[in-house]
């Protein structure tokens, strides 16, 4: 089995003011090109998870290492690179006043990646053309889009930087139900053609269900199951596990394949 690109080591996070820790000792293993989802209920500790692995969130406790190494000196400009992330809703992620190409461009820019503005502005259109847009989208504003696109110009920034690995957070559960689909098998091709590495957050299994190969199981801060999306599914071990699937009106009809 490869190392670990990303992991964390007994991660705790109380937050001022809070009787319980938002994190409560937990361990989580991403190893590269594999798909991690993490699910819970409202409240888990999910999010919080996710922003100690993107290192913008420092545990109270605990260690987050980066490739073999912790990353207790901040995020460098190499994991800046390499880890890239969607968040749920691409009305508040987007800056209204830059073009789509500039919002693109930008961590080209931030992270010094591509000599010239040619080179950029090549780059930007490929990723464009990646998600399902066309170079010439560049030249628009993000008001002109739907949800579904904006959540795709979303996606083409954190790929500019051409990351090994891309963090999600809830990136479908602020969409139409009817384009949440296309945003997922976006996320799958992109995943497969790139090689890269997800770790996705979603209080909904029936979504990590298709995205994801390993599954994370939280609540209250803590982890109650972990193991292969698969068999988390067709046979849980903790009782919360299976309320979360009662609450699922019908599992994908894929679930027995891998995703
Ligand atoms: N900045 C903060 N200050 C105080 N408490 C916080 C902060 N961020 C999160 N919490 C608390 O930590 C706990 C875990 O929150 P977190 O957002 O990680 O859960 P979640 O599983 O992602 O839930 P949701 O799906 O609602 O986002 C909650 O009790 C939340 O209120």
């Amino acid at each position: 089995m490869s190392d670990p690109i990303l992991s964390g080591h007994q991660l705790t996070r109380w937050f001022p003011g809070r009787t319980h820790p938002a994190l409560d000792g937990v361990d989580v293993t991403v190893r590269p090109g594999t798909s991690l989802g993490i699910v819970g209920e409202s409240g888990a500790g999910k999010s919080t998870l996710l922003r100690q692995l993107l290192g913008v969130d420092r545990p109270t406790s605990g260690e987050i290492r980066f490739a073999g190494q912790p990353l207790d000196r901040g995020r460098h400009r190499a994991f800046r690179r390499q880890v890239q992330v969607v968040f749920q809703d691409p009305r508040s992620s987007l800056n209204p006043r830059m073009s789509v190409a500039s919002i693109v461009a930008e961590p080209l820019r931030s992270l010094r990646i591509g000599t010239d503005r040619a080179a950029r502005a090549e780059r930007v259109a490929e990723v464009l053309t990646a998600v399902g847009l066309r170079p010439e989208d560049g030249r628009r504003y993000p008001h002109e889009f739907s949800g579904g696109q904006r959540q795709r110009i979303a996606i083409a920034r954190a790929l500019a930087p051409a990351p090994r690995i891309l963090l999600a957070d809830e990136p479908v559960s602020a969409l139409d139900v009817s384009v949440r689909l296309q945003i997922i098998d976006l996320l799958k091709d992109l995943v497969d053609r790139l090689g890269l590495t997800l770790v996705l957050v979603s209080h909904d299994l029936a979504i990590v269900s298709q995205l994801c190969q390993e599954v994370l199981v939280m609540r209250h801060g803590r982890v109650v199951e972990r193991g292969p999306t698969v068999d988390v599914l067709t046979n849980p071990a903790a009782e919360y596990t299976r309320a979360l699937l009662a609450a699922i009106p019908q599992l994908p009809l894929d679930l027995m394949e891998e995703p």
